[in-house]
């Protein structure tokens, strides 16, 4: 395909992703409806949807347009191009700028728009990092680095490098986490590497790694991953020794489980709801709970613009339902943590100090926070201990 269908292809899936659809669902169906697009021109497709989702407003702005043809055109200017080599109206390409479709320099756009902010999220987003506000939603605009997590249960850092540099996967250790490898050349081969078939590394957040090492688990400490999901941290964990057993509301996300547990080298029991209170007490009871994903938005763009205020408050109750119910699991002397990849204040501290109000024998002992600065996603944990002199 040339630069100019795809780019054609991409305003295709972005008007419907504009209209509801999810980008990942619409870009299979895509590929499966041009059978003759190669890989290279499905990846080229996928990053334009993706990189545009990202900086909707600003792409929006500078296109005239808050549409897909908007978004392009928008890309295309913002990265210095000139739209009127790619929109030919030729075979494929995109008909060609109308006089109306001037757009507007960023120059003058307000700040949320420069940012891309829904407008409602600036005040929030201004109080939970203060300072660091305009660098961390600048640093949403952009790509997410691919990072993996070397299993410790099979492999050392060098030797899961090693593996994969000699399939063409070049990597840099990461500061956030013993673990982690930033991909530098080939991302896109990951998964077919010998090292990732054979669980020498996972695919996992850098971030998402760091929240697993600083928790007290390790041979010998009984941890339930509460809501488990993919297994992502469930896996981590497994990995330094810790006996796991995972539980989600919604019993197939965790579907995967078993086979990335098989691959990995280690064992993770699943429990369903109605087990729970027969699975005993933990030594750690780790709640990754749902949230708004605002430290993910590098990879999932689209959730950006979907979360509204309402929502928000829908997932601060069942944030505060999941710390209340979860932690009588908790086995005395052991601990609470509570995980989100959010970076507002309203999912992370109030959350925390709102299940402390309703349950003051649980004491704050440690609370972290990592934004997409840190290298990785925008992550918060916050451990807990309940006060001995008040058991359950
Ligand atoms: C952030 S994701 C977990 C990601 C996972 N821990 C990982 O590292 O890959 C949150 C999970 O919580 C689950 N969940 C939602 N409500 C829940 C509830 N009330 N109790 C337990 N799990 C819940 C969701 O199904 C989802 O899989």
């Amino acid at each position: 395909m040339t630069p100019a269908a795809r780019i054609a292809a991409a305003i295709e899936v972005l008007d419907a992703v504009l209209a509801g659809e999810a980008a990942e669902k619409v870009l299979t169906g895509w590929a499966r409806g041009h059978r003759f697009a190669g890989s290279g021109d499905r990846a080229a497709i996928r990053d334009h949807v993706f990189d545009a989702l990202r900086c909707r407003r600003s792409c929006a702005w500078v296109g005239g347009a808050d549409t897909g043809r908007g978004l392009m055109l928008g890309a295309v200017r913002l990265a210095g191009g000139a739209p009127e080599e790619m929109f030919t109206g030729a075979r494929f390409a995109p008909a060609p700028v109308g006089a109306d479709e001037g757009g507007e320099s960023l120059e003058d756009a307000p700040e949320a728009v420069r940012l891309d902010m829904p407008d409602w999220l600036m005040p929030p987003m201004a109080e939970s990092l203060g300072d660091d506000c305009t660098p961390v939603l600048e640093a949403l605009r952009r790509r997410a680095p691919v990072f993996l997590r070397v299993n410790a249960a099979k492999a050392e850092v060098a030797e899961a490098r090693a593996a994969l540099a000699e399939e063409g996967v070049s990597t840099r250790p990461h500061p956030l986490a013993e673990t982690a490898l930033e991909v530098t050349e080939n991302p896109r081969r990951v998964q077919g590497t010998r090292a990732y078939r054979e669980g020498l590394v996972e695919l996992q957040d850098a971030a998402s790694q760091a929240v697993c090492a600083a928790l007290p688990a390790g041979p010998g400490t009984r941890v339930l991953d509460y809501c488990a999901g993919g297994g992502g941290k469930a896996l981590a964990l497994a990995a330094r020794g810790a006996e796991v057993v995972a539980h989600d509301a919604d019993p197939r996300r965790m579907r995967d489980l078993p086979e990335r547990a098989r691959r990995a080298g280690v064992r993770i029991e699943t429990v369903a709801t109605e087990a729970l209170p027969s699975a005993g007490r933990f030594d750690l009871v780790l709640c990754d709970a749902p949230c708004s994903g605002s430290g993910a938005w590098r990879r999932s763009p689209e959730a950006k613009w979907r979360l509204t205020p309402a929502r928000l408050r829908e997932l601060q109750e069942i944030q505060m339902d999941i710390l209340l119910r979860s932690c009588d699991l908790v086995a005395p002397g052991g601990t609470l943590a509570y995980a989100t990849c959010s970076l507002l204040a309203a999912e992370n501290d109030r959350t925390v100090a709102a299940f402390r109000a309703a349950a003051p024998a649980w004491r704050l002992v440690d609370q972290r926070r990592w934004t997409p600065r840190d290298g990785g996603d925008g992550f918060y944990l916050a451990q807990l201990m309940r006060d001995e002199t008040d058991p359950p």
